[in-house]
């Protein structure tokens, strides 16, 4: 039996890296799954024996027959390992007859044939089911705050201390400049892979990354330290851009990146500082995001859910396809980030929980798959220094000086993260400061 990964029709899929042979491999994977902390996400197929065409009775049945026999020299039962214990067999050709069935006849996986039957049938349209009443509960609870960049600064603060996340409206950036850089996203993003690659960075997370085991949706583009001279011009030669597409770019990257200063100095007037939060010297990364999304991909993860790790974050969603989902601090619940049209969204990230001494809340994220259609995503992440050390300034650890966690490295955390698989910033724990 022969294993493989379901591709979306729509993209140039690249072959991922694991290839899977046998049953065993199977097993351990969904072993695996169930022991990692991140979910594998990864989709399989099980290529059958070829089904022999049965003969027409008459002409109605025969369409029926070329609609469900068209161009598929194979037969595939599709199996899904999206998250914890979640074996799935959804709908396929193989509703045409039993389905096969994994032999189980290894004792150490506590993984019983039952499994893959009890939900084989129901699983799909289970999940389609709940993701819909899932969006419809989403859609009717409250939503993150709306914020225009001339409100109170204290107001701006109070979305950071309670959500960690806002809706950014009158911000300043051009409605046609952000659909222009949308565009050339769309076309860089639409490279061959040998191209995208060449975006490469000797460091891990700073460069392209491709689709893989954890994503395997989701490929990004990326400009490390924008503000830096030469990065554009390096990013633009690295992937042939043309002209224009560096000027749109250039344009835009500059002018994210005053949004966010004029932001970094908002949020410092609120909690009743002077000076700018965030200098040059701190580095600035932006991602073109794109979520391959498919019919298949209906109901699964783009993005698992995380924090970000730097100070934060100005993202320009997709103004059609939502999916941006975050954790609402005060009831724990996911609230949907629907998309609004010329505006942005600004999320609170790890650094900035340090920094303000636990007063900022750095908002749980992810990306589902709502509907079967590309999305895209431009992201501004403002890190965290990278002379200095991240630490609160006096002015907010208050009468009692207790700081809630020890000056420490940002690339150290950053690299820790990673290392200690901690996508949603469990990593800030090993810095906490001792009584
Ligand atoms: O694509 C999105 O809407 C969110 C992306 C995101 O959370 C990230 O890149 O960290
Ligand atoms: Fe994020």
């Amino acid at each position: 039996m022969e294993f493989g990964f379901l591709f979306p029709n729509n993209t140039n899929f690249p072959v991922p890296p694991v290839k899977i042979t046998s049953d065993m491999q199977l097993k351990w994977l969904i072993e695996l799954n169930k022991r990692h902390h991140t979910p594998l996400c990864v989709t399989l197929i099980r290529r059958e024996q070829p089904m022999n065409r049965p003969n027409a009775a008459n002409e109605a049945d025969d369409e029926v027959r070329d609609e469900l026999y068209h161009n598929r020299d194979d037969f595939w039962n599709t199996v899904e390992i999206a998250r914890d214990d979640d074996v799935v067999f959804p709908e396929t050709n193989a509703t045409q007859r039993p389905p096969e069935i994994v032999q189980d006849n290894e004792e150490e996986f506590p993984f019983t044939n039952d499994d893959l039957i009890a939900s084989q049938s129901i699983a799909a349209e289970t999940k389609r089911r709940i993701l819909f009443r899932e969006t419809e509960d989403m859609a009717s609870k409250s939503k993150i705050p709306v914020i225009d960049l001339q409100d109170l600064p204290e107001k701006i603060v109070k979305a950071c201390e309670e959500w960690g996340c806002f809706r950014l409206v009158n911000h300043g950036v051009p409605m046609e400049l952000m659909s222009q850089m949308k565009a050339v996203s769309r076309s860089l993003l639409d490279l061959p892979m040998e191209m995208k690659e060449r975006n490469s960075h000797p460091e891990h997370g700073k460069g392209y990354i491709p689709l893989n085991m954890a994503s395997p949706y989701f490929d990004s583009l990326s400009l490390y330290d924008m503000a830096s001279p030469g990065v554009v011009d390096d990013f633009c030669a690295q992937i042939d851009a043309s002209h224009n597409q560096r000027e749109i770019i250039e344009k835009y990257v500059f002018a994210l990146y005053d949004l966010a200063q004029n932001l970094g100095s908002k949020l410092m007037k609120g909690l009743g500082l002077s000076g700018d939060l965030f200098m040059k010297g701190w580095p600035c990364q932006v991602r073109m995001n794109k979520y391959n999304y498919s019919p298949e991909t209906v109901g699964l993860t783009g993005a698992v859910m995380h924090t970000d790790p730097g100070l934060f974050t100005i993202l320009q969603d997709d103004e059609t396809v939502n999916g941006l989902e975050v954790v609402n601090n005060s009831t724990g619940e996911l609230v949907s980030v629907d998309p609004i049209s010329g505006t942005l969204v600004v999320n609170v990230g790890d650094m900035a929980k340090v920094w303000s001494n636990g007063r900022f809340h750095s908002v749980k994220h992810r990306v589902q798959c709502y509907k079967p259609n590309i999305r895209l995503s431009i992201v501004l992440f403002v890190l965290g220094p990278k002379d200095e050390k991240v630490e609160a300034p006096p002015q907010l650890v208050g009468s009692d000086s207790r700081r809630l966690f020890v000056p420490f490295d940002f690339e150290v955390y950053r690299k820790l993260r990673t290392t200690t698989n901690s996508p949603t910033g469990e990593a800030l724990k090993l810095f906490l400061a001792k009584d």
